[in-house]
């Protein structure tokens, strides 16, 4: 494991690390911020998941939440969002392939070989973390569009792991939304019923824990009707009585000026859960 970035960010640091992946079969970069009461012993993690595009970078760069991390003294680890590297398969287009790896196991060639990020965010990273950094187990996630439907899957697939959820202008059913339909059938094939473990919509309904999630979704979106779809998660939770606050702000768009406008609620949220 190698830093490649070392810099003090609100009274902490925000380094980015490089290590070769054993679950993904290639060279992976993730971010860290460390706040200052990292110093003093451990702290809690909160896991970031970017959307479609992506890197590491992205949210470290634009989100602003390294302050709020620094008040609240929860470490921020935002991995890449897709396998890397000249080996591993990729489409020309921006919705699959390198920058969209959908936080899932890939069942089809040709991405199944490196496409395994699921494997990666909830096991192999945070063994890595947990091992070299000065963090707790208390773990908790979030994440943007694609990597919304990756916190909110990620969640409820792993009763137990994750004290706390939340998510932006996620993917809430990626099985029903175009994004979601092409990605799924190249990485998983066509049978839908393979689809429903990897969607945040079909997973409520057999949820063993009612984790509350914590939606924010901007109602100036460009792909709200046709990519999110959030009501279709608020359905899904209103017939089982699963716990959800879905804040629908007027005005806002798909971007990070959203998330940075949001992100100190969210970073007090997870706090609530990690500090309880
Ligand atoms: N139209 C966009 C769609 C992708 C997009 O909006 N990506 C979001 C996540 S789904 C993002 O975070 N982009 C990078 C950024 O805003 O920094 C594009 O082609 O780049």
């Amino acid at each position: 494991m190698e830093r490649i970035e070392h810099r003090a960010c609100a009274g902490g640091w925000q380094d980015v690390y490089r290590h070769q992946s054993v679950t993904l079969g290639c060279a992976m970069n993730f971010a860290i911020y460390l706040p200052p009461q990292a110093e003093h012993g451990p702290v809690p993690v909160l896991y970031w998941l970017s959307g479609l595009t992506c890197t590491e970078q992205n949210f470290i760069t634009k989100a602003g939440a390294q302050r709020y991390a620094a008040e609240h003294g929860i470490a921020i680890v935002a991995p890449d969002t897709s396998p890397r590297g000249d080996d591993v398969a990729d489409d020309a287009a921006y919705d699959l392939g390198k920058g969209a790896g959908f936080y899932l196991n890939a069942t089809q060639a040709p991405w199944a070989n490196h496409y395994r990020m699921y494997d990666y965010v909830v096991t192999e990273l945070p063994a890595l973390i947990e091992a070299r950094f000065p963090v707790s187990q208390a773990r908790a996630l979030s994440g943007h569009s694609m990597g919304g439907h990756g916190a909110l899957v990620l969640a409820l697939r792993n009763p137990g792991r994750y004290r706390s959820v939340s998510a932006f202008s996620p993917i809430v059913a990626p099985s029903q939304v175009p994004w979601g339909e092409k990605a799924f059938n190249a990485y998983l094939g066509p049978d839908q019923a393979d689809w429903q473990a990897w969607d945040a919509t079909a997973l409520i309904a057999h949820a063993t824990e009612r984790l509350p999630l914590l939606v924010e979704q901007g109602l100036g979106d460009e792909f709200l009707e046709k990519q999110l779809r959030p009501t279709l998660l608020q359905t899904a939770c209103d017939a089982v009585g699963h716990p959800l606050q879905l804040n629908l702000r007027p005005d806002y768009d798909h971007s990070y000026y959203f998330i940075a406008s949001f992100i100190g609620e969210h970073v007090d949220w997870h706090a609530r859960a990690l500090h309880a």
